[in-house]
């Protein structure tokens, strides 16, 4: 189990078990994530990820608790948990006639009043969010035309007017060039510390990983393999053993990991 980095845990799973079928794809994950901190689920694929964000989001049934601020998300309504937790797929179904603003819009339904018609202050949120994920100059765009990395924002920008205490966005840098993936990041860690949000992202891209988030779990085959520190975490000799991957890990200058991966040596 990590134990939340801050004195106050936002999220906590405990022992959570989830099967689609008769043998589960996640065994007995306990963790736990501080309000404002940045968790990073990596591992090789097929290892549970998507599964455990869909299981925070109360989108699939798993045995075992999920807490947000002491409520059990399952106890908490539709609306509530709408207004509470933000979730991007990693890739959604896009309405392609919509436009980007529309959609976008769609993030604040959780928060319409009686009448479900979206104020000034909603629009001006939306176009805040836009100017964040930099697609304001598509806002009148139909989904069906944008490129790959631009829908992706797109899908970013919608979850963030959604302004929930938690964030849970499942590869949210895939398909984006480096500088949109950095660009992205910063972004959402502006607006983390801005609105003290917790934020839980799988990446499969480690050195990125290891750069924002504040913790990292490794999940391999359902269950958590190593948690902690993302210097902590990420080592070459473990890298091999979960990913089948030669790797070297390099330090920056202000001491995260960068993984680089290097050709096997052939005999
Ligand atoms: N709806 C489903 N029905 C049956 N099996 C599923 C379903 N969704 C996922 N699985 C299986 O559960 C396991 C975990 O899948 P999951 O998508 O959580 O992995 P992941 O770690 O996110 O992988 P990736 O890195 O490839 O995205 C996989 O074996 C997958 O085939």
């Amino acid at each position: 189990m990590t134990e939340a980095t801050g004195p106050d845990p936002a999220l906590t799973l405990h022992e959570v078990t989830i099967a689609y079928g008769a043998a589960p794809v996640v065994s007995d994950v306990s963790l736990a994530v501080g309000r404002g901190q940045w968790l990073a689920i990596v591992g090789p694929n097929g290892a549970g990820k998507s599964t455990l964000l869909k299981a925070i989001a109360g989108l699939v049934e798993y045995r075992g608790s999920v807490t947000l601020d002491s409520t059990r998300i399952d106890r908490l309504s539709p609306s509530d948990r709408a207004r509470r937790i933000g979730y991007a797929p990693q890739n959604p179904a896009l309405p392609e006639r919509l436009t980007v603003t529309d959609y976008v819009l769609l993030g604040r339904t959780p928060h319409l009043g009686f009448l479900a018609r979206e104020t000034a202050a909603d629009l001006s949120i939306v176009e805040d969010v836009l100017d964040r994920v930099d697609l304001r100059g598509l806002m009148g765009r139909r989904l069906g035309t944008l490129s790959g990395g631009e829908a992706q924002r797109a899908v970013l920008a919608r979850v963030l007017a959604q302004r929930t205490g938690l964030l849970l966005l499942d590869e949210p840098t895939t398909g984006l060039d480096i500088g949109h993936a950095q660009t992205l990041l910063e972004r959402l860690d502006q607006l983390r510390a801005e609105d003290n949000a917790t934020v839980v992202t799988t990446l499969h891209d480690l050195t990125l990983a290891a750069q924002y988030a504040d913790e990292l779990v490794l999940v391999d085959r359902g269950g958590i393999v190593a948690a902690g520190k993302p210097s902590e975490v990420l080592t070459a000799e473990r890298l091999r053993e979960h990913y089948a991957a030669e790797v070297e890990v390099l330090t920056t200058t202000d001491g995260r990991p960068v993984v680089a991966p290097v050709r096997p040596r052939h005999a």
